[in-house]
């Protein structure tokens, strides 16, 4: 049916909305995407009391996030990112206007600062890959398995630690592992479908879940502080050392013009704006780091053929770097299959119309909720031959030898003012943590294990099942060889 002008919907009862009609044992990407049979591709439906809208079309998806951007950039506010961002004073959650744009604006900054100069990004991110594939040959040298997850956290976490703090942990420090218990408590929590979400009311009744968030969002914050305080104590105006130094000036600069409080640069908003740094920056990029060597391990004919263009592109006695990026296409074709085929975030994050509107010809009310379903536009049969299968040669060009875009149903990043903003780090991390590593060791299944499930398991990110892997180290990468071939950057 559809009610005035707006899109079919599922059926709803008062309070619980249309809960019924959403049991399943499928994760909700996969949920909507199959409710397009009954309903088409766009589609509502009513989560307690707040209705939905469904996008599972790139027509519509672009033209909410990009034709009609600025009216689609609302955030939904739920108890949950209360607690994980001071009541939206962060930048993923934060609402549309000028300190969500001001924030973004120095962080954009941030991240060019480092685009040049003895700390440049390429350098940091170079000398942690020089560190993942330390950690990984002494498990290849001693034929032992390894869990590889905890070494790409601690890549990718000093990474953004080096951009936010000008810091970086080494390998069991407490301080580190306390960081890692706290994400992934955090990661659990706000994934699990809370009903406290759908329900406010229920927080008068804390549940063990809220609970637990609100322990884990303490221990986040009180080393964001820490990290805060130690800054302010060495803080100089004459250098900027990190994104921490320059929250900072732009908030003495505004507290020399009494503007603290217009601009949104209160120490909330500046604690809260590192936390989603980490928050956006770590899980997502280790989680498709992940993904990529289990699509390596399942199809060893790709791994081969990556490693082959990096013995001729790159050779051995080099490391490779980011301006090589145009010479290894095939690695490029892999890096785009891996986000198609398991986007991490398959249903990006929630939109809100700030404005009455239209998707289509539907008609859209202020305040609807915008779901745009990543996992349908990269799964579209229309769009995508066989889009179930790993294939990185739908990326190529006619001749191989260039990267290419075969559908505009791709939006890994997002699109418009709300797309993601670490998307050229995160683009340059897997480039470098992949090339390094391939280059030096083959992965491979562990004797007697299975291979890793390629299904998923759904929550703040899309992640893959915990799995094993066997690394060896590749003809003529012996010990010395491996320790004696410097860093091109
Ligand atoms: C491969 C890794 C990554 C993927 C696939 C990814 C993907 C996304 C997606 C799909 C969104 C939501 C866009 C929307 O709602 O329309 C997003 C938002 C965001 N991402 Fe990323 N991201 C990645 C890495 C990063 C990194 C490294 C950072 C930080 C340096 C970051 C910072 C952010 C922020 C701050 C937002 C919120 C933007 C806003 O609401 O204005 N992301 N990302």
């Amino acid at each position: 049916s559809k009610g005035h002008g707006g899109p079919p919907h599922l059926p709803a009862l008062p309070i619980i909305g249309s809960l019924l009609s959403l049991r399943s044992d499928s994760p909700p990407h996969i949920l909507f995407q199959s409710l397009q049979e009954k309903y088409g591709p766009t589609y509502s439906l009513m989560m307690g009391a707040h209705k939905l809208i469904l996008v599972n079309h790139h027509v519509h998806a672009k033209e909410v996030l990009l034709k009609k951007g600025k009216i689609f950039a609302g955030r939904p506010r739920s108890v949950t990112t209360d607690v994980l961002t001071r009541d939206g004073k962060d930048i993923a959650f934060g609402d549309y206007g000028p300190t969500w744009r001001f924030h973004r604006k120095i962080v954009h900054g941030a991240l060019c600062m480092f685009g040049e100069g003895s700390a440049s990004i390429e350098k940091i991110v170079c000398q942690e890959s020089q560190s993942l594939c330390t950690a990984v040959s002494e498990a290849a040298l001693r034929d032992l398995p390894l869990d590889l997850a905890p070494e790409l956290t601690r890549a990718v976490t000093n990474v953004i630690c080096a951009l936010c703090f000008n810091s970086s942990y080494r390998r069991g420090d407490p301080e580190f592992q306390s960081m890692l218990g706290y994400s992934q408590g955090i990661v659990d929590t706000v994934a699990k479908d809370s009903l406290v979400d759908i329900f406010p009311c229920l927080q008068i009744f804390p549940n063990a879940d809220l609970r637990l968030l609100k322990d884990c969002v303490a221990a986040r914050d009180s080393l964001l502080q820490k990290k805060y305080d130690e800054h302010k104590a060495d803080y100089s105006d004459h250098v900027q050392r990190d994104l921490l130094d320059a929250l900072l000036r732009a908030k003495r600069s505004a507290e020399n013009h009494n503007l603290t409080e217009a601009v949104g640069l209160s120490d909330d908003h500046v604690l809260m704006t590192v936390g989603d740094i980490f928050g956006a920056g770590v899980e997502t990029t280790t989680t498709v780091l992940k993904w990529a060597v289990a699509y390596l391990i399942h199809y060893p004919q790709v791994q081969k053929r990556i490693q082959e263009e990096l013995d001729s592109r790159v050779g051995r006695d080099r490391t490779p770097q980011i301006k090589d990026r145009g010479s290894l296409p095939y690695l490029e074709a892999t890096i785009r299959e891996v986000l198609r085929i398991r986007p991490v975030a398959p249903l990006l994050i929630p939109h809100v119309a700030l404005a009455d509107t239209s998707i289509g010809n539907f008609a859209v009310s202020k305040g609807d909720r915008v779901i745009i379903n990543l996992w349908s536009l990269h799964h579209d049969e229309k769009e995508w031959k066989n889009p179930e299968i790993f294939d990185p040669g739908r990326f190529l060009d006619a001749e191989g030898s260039g990267v290419a875009l075969p559908s505009p149903s791709y939006l890994p990043f997002g699109a418009g003012v709300r797309v993601c903003l670490g998307e050229s780090l995160a683009k340059m991390e897997l480039f470098l943590f992949l090339s390094w590593t391939l280059q030096r060791f083959t992965f491979s299944v562990p004797a007697g294990r299975p291979l890793p499930s390629l299904e998923g398991k759904f929550g703040v990110v899309l992640q893959p099942a915990k799995y094993e892997v066997h690394a060896t180290l590749r003809a003529g990468w012996d010990v010395l060889r491996f320790l004696s071939v410097p860093s091109a950057v």
